[in-house]
């Protein structure tokens, strides 16, 4: 494949880090791939792993020269990635990241930046419960949503280039604004999350009443909400303290219909557990149907953009 990039440089290489470095490997995307994280420990694996061709712990160091700088780095931390590699960011250079909040990351990061570079941010809409250099492949965005969300204005050029590049790993990109990606992500990964660490608490909380039954009989349901609740603490810490508004909004819809629910439960309403729990089933067959089963269903911007 064609190079576009003569320099990257990634900042974090955790999965996501990770999987995006193998991918310009692989695909020989930059001149030169420099890798930077803020432990040595992890720096030292990327390094054995062979993911980059240059390694420094310095991030103001690694985006030196850079034509396009990825950060790749649990949300909370952008604000300070941002202030380091500000200054020494070469003009023209795009800058964007992966992270699953868009509003929070953009108010970190965007008044650090100089109006010299382009940011782009963006969210691949990929992943899995493992986390670390180790963890990522390539392939992980195959087929899989980047949602880029550019402020009004940007550099159509910076943002038709860093299309290129996510469609080159596979993915299908698409682009909206912060406040509106940040309330879909509520409610179609946050909110998941959120509930697999919730059921998996109180679960774990019961296991003193019942002894082991919880592991002994978990190969049902309970397993898949094991995998989510399994996931990353510090990356879902910061997601949940980063999209707070979007998830309280959806967390109290989900609270009512769950209410709902409950009475129908209470008071033996059958049909009305029949009706919902066929309108669900009908979601999930239409998604396989249309052979999008890792798409981001449109739950209608309209209505998700209602208070
Ligand atoms: N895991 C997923 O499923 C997934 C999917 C899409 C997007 N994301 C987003 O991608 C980002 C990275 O997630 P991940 O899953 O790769 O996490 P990870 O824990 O696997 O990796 C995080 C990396 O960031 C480094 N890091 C942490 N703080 C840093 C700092 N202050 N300066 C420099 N490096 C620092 C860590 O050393 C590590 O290399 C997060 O913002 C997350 O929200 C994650
Ligand atoms: O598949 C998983 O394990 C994931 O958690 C991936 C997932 C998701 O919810 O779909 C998680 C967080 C991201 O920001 C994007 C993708």
């Amino acid at each position: 494949m064609t190079q576009q990039f003569e320099t990257i440089a990634l900042i974090g290489i955790g999965l996501i880090g990770s999987s995006i470095a193998r991918e310009i490997r692989e695909k020989q995307l930059a001149g030169t791939l420099v890798i930077s994280t803020r432990s040595e420990a992890t720096l030292a694996r990327a390094e054995e792993l062979g993911l980059g061709d240059r390694y420094t712990l310095s991030a103001a160091d690694a985006v030196r020269g850079a034509d396009l700088v990825i950060v790749s780095v649990p949300v909370g931390a952008s604000g300070a990635v941002a202030q380091e590699i500000a200054a020494h960011l070469k003009p023209g250079a795009i800058v964007t990241d992966v992270g699953s909040t868009k509003g929070s990351v953009i108010a970190q990061m965007a008044p650090h930046l100089p109006d010299t570079v382009h940011f782009v941010p963006g969210h691949p809409i990929a992943g899995t419960e493992h986390s670390g250099p180790d963890a990522g492949f390539v392939g992980l965005f195959r087929g899989r949503w980047c949602i880029l969300t550019p402020p009004a204005g940007q550099d159509e050029e910076a943002i038709a280039r860093l299309r290129r590049f996510w469609e080159t790993l596979g993915s299908m990109v698409e682009e909206m604004d912060a406040e509106h990606h940040d309330k879909v992500l509520a409610i179609v990964s946050h909110l998941p999350h959120i509930i697999a660490y919730n059921i998996v608490g109180t679960a774990d909380d019961l296991e003193a009443v019942t002894e082991s039954e919880v592991i002994k009989y978990s190969a049902s349901g309970f397993r898949d909400f094991t995998r989510l609740a399994a996931s990353d603490p510090t990356m879902w810490r910061d997601v949940c303290l980063h999209n707070k508004d979007a998830i309280l909004e959806m967390l109290s819809r989900f609270s009512e219909d769950l209410a709902y629910l409950q009475r129908a439960i209470r008071w033996g309403d059958g049909d009305k557990l029949f009706d919902l729990f066929t309108r669900t089933r009908a979601i999930r067959r239409s998604i396989i149907q249309a052979g999008q089963d890792t798409a981001m269903p449109d739950f209608g911007r309209h209505a998700m953009d209602q208070k």
